[in-house]
């Protein structure tokens, strides 16, 4: 192997220091591979022999990052938990090897450190960081359905402690320099430019004789067995109650961090590899493996093939509601483009600047940000009750109330002030783009870029194209949304879009059970135990009841008789429930809640004329619900408002949080199986009705044996 082949160079300092690089060559990011042991073994040879040598200091020979784990296509190719097994395995042997060095090996880290990537840095002696914003450290497995099984889970809870370990391993968060060295994962952090140095000085000084401080809590609760057994089931039950059986890694986390500490590293190490193994061969990680790919894949996507996106340098929001002062936020804070918010009124703008205030001042009470940082970004974000300044906008954001005569207001406003290539965007969530583009003067640089409320919080974007949507302003579009933090999807004009258009059916038919006398709770409770974050009626309460019966009668004129809701929502606005937002909805909110516990306002019960009593199986309720909204996927599908099965699956499960461990809709339905669903379907429209009646399209993949993904 020529040295430009190869991963690690070792070269030999005059004071006797050896640095050893990872580069991966040909890729942006280090990752670990199996086929790096031959590699690794000849250098632990080398090391070994060399008796001169005083230190090692490992450091990545990437710009921006130090490695992000273990290949995850490389799991994702075992065929057999054996194979699984194996690289766990030869994880533990290399890991272990580095750790049994008798000389000083210190990790020297700036950027990415995760995974199989942090637990490298944990078989090193020593581990300094840079204070750079781009590092970060975590255990992220979790989040692949997997668990840490390089050692992770054993040597993590040696270092920082059982509780703070847990926390990191079963959130699968990342964390910053400052709180790492605060927890004690790393010894030093520094400035990037003397990060060698720095490690180069660690190595000389020896390895550190560490003791783990544990406060008191630590104490009573992590040195003993009785306080070991407390801690364990404290912690598989709140994890319990997040992932609700339906995730297997977090509660195997749990076991093989206990076992380590009762049996020892040796047999934690044993059974790490066993359920890793376990783990990778579970559909619930493949789906979430799958969502990696398909995330990191769309990153590169420029919305349309071959057109590269214009830089966006100013940006309006036209309205400082709720999502007006969300949209601002992400502008500045995350695209880092200066923004102008555009209201009629003064505390419009107030309202709206005030958003992204409270969210900074969090985060420098929390000290995550420096006072100096936080008016720096503030500063970007200004507000006006004129048009001044549209001139020299590249993009136009409206989210102004969902009224067509007033968004054609919009179009033209902004037409008169701006220059011919600004774009308008409109983030309207019911009304076609075709329409709200029907009278302006360049329709090709109208889109629509649909966010979700909390727009801090949300991470999907939906970029509506009508028929003359300009390539350039597609792409121009989704890069913006992407440098905002979002993931876009392209989505072709069409009532509801994709996200609305396939939970419309599925909130009104939990509507519906309620209406046939099924408790609010209980519905709520089997759609979240079926893996959605909360149930569909919180969910219509959050949104706004009002919102929900706006945006039915507009489905039904479009769509079809299959969006019709049912006749009791007139009842409920009638009585002004509007939700969350009037705290009056279907739960209780304000001085009436007990605080800490959800309860549902028992006199909505009285206002529809309900008896609520359980009678159907909870599985089987849940299955109604989400069964419509798998058919009006593959409709979304069918008549091209989706690209793509993937944008389908992705869109579902970060717009609406449909469960990741089933892979969004779309694998869902292939893992039901074309065919079983149909008859599904079918039978549930010979009970319920035609709203049940399976798509064409997903009838004739059954007549074909197809699936959406091969
Ligand atoms: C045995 C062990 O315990 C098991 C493990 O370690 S499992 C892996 C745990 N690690 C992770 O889950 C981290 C996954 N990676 C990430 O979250 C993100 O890539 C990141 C935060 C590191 C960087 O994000 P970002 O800067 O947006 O870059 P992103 O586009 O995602 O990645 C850059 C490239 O690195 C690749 N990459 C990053 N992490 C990878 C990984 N763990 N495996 C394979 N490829 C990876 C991406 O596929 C992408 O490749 P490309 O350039 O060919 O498209």
């Amino acid at each position: 192997m020529s040295q430009q082949d190869k991963t690690f160079s070792l070269e030999i300092r005059e004071d006797k220091i050896g640095v050893l690089t990872m580069d991966v060559p040909g890729e942006t990011m280090n990752t670990l591979r199996a086929e790096f042991a031959d590699e690794i073994s000849d250098l632990m040879k080398e090391i070994k022999s060399n008796s001169d040598l005083q230190g090692l200091v490992l450091i990545s020979g990437k710009k921006d990052s130090f490695v992000a784990g273990a290949d995850v296509t490389m799991i994702d190719a075992c065929e057999t938990a054996a194979d699984a097994e194996q690289l766990s395995l030869e994880g533990h042997r290399v890991m272990g090897e580095l750790e049994a060095l008798n000389i000083p090996v210190v990790a020297a880290i700036h950027g990415a450190c995760l995974g199989g990537g942090l637990e490298l840095a944990l078989a090193c002696h020593i581990r300094v960081c840079t204070e750079s914003t781009k590092t970060a450290l975590g255990v992220p497995e979790v989040m692949l359905g997997l668990l840490p099984g390089s050692g992770g889970t054993q040597r993590l809870p040696r270092l920082i402690g059982v509780a703070k370990s847990l926390d990191l391993m079963l959130t699968g968060k990342q964390i910053r320099a400052k709180q790492a060295l605060k927890m004690g994962l790393v010894d030093e952090v520094v400035p990037e430019t003397v990060l060698l140095e720095v490690a180069v000085k660690l190595a000389k000084k020896g390895k550190i004789k560490r003791e783990l401080k544990r406060d008191l809590t630590g104490k009573l609760l992590e040195t003993n067995k009785f306080g070991r057994n407390i801690m364990f089931d404290q912690a598989a039950k709140q994890t319990f109650s997040k992932t609700r059986g339906n995730y297997p890694a977090p509660e195997a986390i749990l076991e093989v961090v206990k076992l380590g500490q009762e049996k020892g590293f040796e047999a934690g190490l044993k059974l790490e590899a066993k359920r890793f193994a376990e783990l990778a061969m579970t559909s619930e990680s493949a789906c979430l493996r799958g969502i990696f790919f398909a995330t990191t894949e769309m990153k590169k996507e420029d919305g349309v093939e071959g057109v590269a996106p214009k830089k966006v340098k100013k940006a309006i929001v036209l309205g400082g509601g709720l999502m007006g002062g969300g949209i601002a936020n992400v502008t500045a804070t995350k695209a880092k483009v200066p923004v102008r918010i555009k209201d009629i009124a003064p505390q419009g703008l107030l309202n709206a600047q005030k958003y992204t205030y409270d969210l900074l001042n969090k985060k420098v009470k929390r000290r995550f940000m420096s006072k100096a940082e936080m008016q720096s970004q503030l500063a970007m974000i200004t507000g006006t009750t004129e048009y001044t300044g549209v001139k020299s906008a590249d993009i136009v954001i409206e989210a102004v109330f969902e009224d067509l005569k007033l968004k054609h207001q919009m179009v033209a406003d902004i037409e008169a002030n701006c220059n011919e290539n600004t774009i308008f965007a409109s983030n309207t969530s019911s009304l076609p783009i075709t329409q709200i583009a029907s009278e302006a003067k360049r329709p090709e640089n109208v889109i629509g870029l649909h966010y979700f409320s909390p727009v801090d919080k949300m991470p999907l974007a939906e970029i509506i194209t009508h028929e003359g949507t300009s390539d350039q302003t597609i792409s121009t579009t989704v890069e913006f949304a992407r440098k905002q933090g979002k993931t876009p999807i392209v989505v072709k004009d069409g009532a509801g879009f994709y996200v609305n258009r396939i939970l419309a059916p599925y909130m009104n038919e939990a509507a519906r059970l309620v209406l046939e006398q099924e408790p609010i709770e209980a519905v709520d409770k089997a759609l979240v135990d079926f893996g959605f974050p909360v149930g569909p009626v919180t969910l219509l309460d959050e949104v706004g009841i009002d919102v929900g019966a706006k945006i039915g009668p507009i489905l039904t004129k479009e769509l079809g008789s299959r969006f019709e809701a049912p006749a009791a929502f007139d009842k409920l606005l009638a009585d002004d429930r509007k939700g969350r937002k009037n705290e009056k909805g279907f739960y209780l909110y304000g001085k009436k809640a007990k605080k800490g516990k959800k309860q549902v306002d028992e006199s909505i019960y009285k206002l529809l004329n309900l008896k609520p009593e359980a009678s159907m199986d909870p599985k089987a309720l849940a299955e109604r619900a989400v069964l419509l909204m798998l058919n009006e996927a593959a409709r979304c599908l069918d008549e091209g408002i989706l690209r793509s099965a993937r944008d389908g699956d992705i869109g579902a499960i970060f717009g609406i949080g449909f469960p990741p461990f089933l892979g969004g809709p779309f694998h869902y339905m292939d893992s039901i199986g074309i065919a079983e669903l149909v008859d599904k379907l079918e039978r549930h429209q010979d009970k319920y009705g035609e709203r049940f009646a399976p798509c064409e399209s997903l009838k004739a993949m059954a007549k074909e044996g197809q699936k959406f993904y091969n």
